[in-house]
């Protein structure tokens, strides 16, 4: 199968360790016939910046799929459930000193700075009944609404592009990019991924960050996957 599209998560899979973007992930991209589509728990305003900047299409995925951008200057698709996880940061702020991250962006989850055990987060909001998930990627803790993800942001943007998610390679290092990697016809992870999106991926790169994400492209590109 030739995919028709890549849907690539950003932090830890098109960086460097310091988040910085990996330049020659960028340039490949634009040497890539097929779209590009950046998917990320970042809010929208970093996504569409990092899209234009290295010269891709606005159609991206944000805030783990809870904001679509139909594209760049266009409106975007943004899902309910904000109150909830706002109603979850104030009980666990009862409990826990807690760091909101890029607050006013934000339109549908509450993330946090890393530090805390988040075990004992899902622990008070199950007690309480609140129904939001708590992820941790890596690079924050995300308060959201359990029934979206970047997997059910590939179904929205695939119906945008007119193509099947199957039809989409998936590339990413998280436990918020395993929906979307089992989602996509083929998931591939980076060789710094996270037990969650090494379990959802069908292969795992030897190199790590942007050299990990420029493998993929050349396997799929070797292998006839991609043109
Ligand atoms: O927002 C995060 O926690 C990580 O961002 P990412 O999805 O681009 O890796
Ligand atoms: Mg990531």
């Amino acid at each position: 199968m030739v995919f028709k599209a890549l849907v690539v998560d950003i932090d830890g899979t098109i960086t460097n360790h310091d988040r910085s973007l990996d330049l020659r992930v960028a340039k490949r991209f634009r040497e890539l016939r097929v779209p590009v589509v950046l998917s990320t728990g970042n809010p929208l305003c970093y996504v569409h910046a990092a899209a234009k900047l290295i010269g891709l299409g606005g159609i991206v995925i944000a805030e783990n799929g809870g904001v679509i951008s139909t594209g760049f200057d266009k409106p975007s698709i943004i899902a309910d459930g904000m109150e909830k996880c706002e109603e979850a940061y104030e009980l666990l702020s009862n409990y826990f000193d807690l760091e909101k991250l890029d607050a006013a962006y934000r339109k549908t989850e509450v993330v946090l700075r890393r530090g805390m055990d988040i075990s004992q987060l899902r622990q008070i909001v199950e007690d309480n009944g609140m129904k939001v998930e708590i992820i941790d990627t890596g690079y924050a803790v995300h308060i959201k609404d359990g029934n979206i993800n970047k997997g059910t942001g590939l179904h929205t943007v695939a119906e945008l592009m007119g193509i099947d998610t199957k039809e989409f390679l998936a590339i990413g290092d998280s436990c918020n990019d395993a929906e979307m990697m089992r989602e996509a016809g083929l998931g591939i992870a980076v060789g710094n991924a996270d037990d969650d999106a090494r379990q959802a991926a069908s292969m795992v790169t030897k190199a790590s960050f942007g050299e990990g994400a420029l493998e993929a492209i050349e396997y799929a590109l070797s292998n006839g996957l991609l043109e």
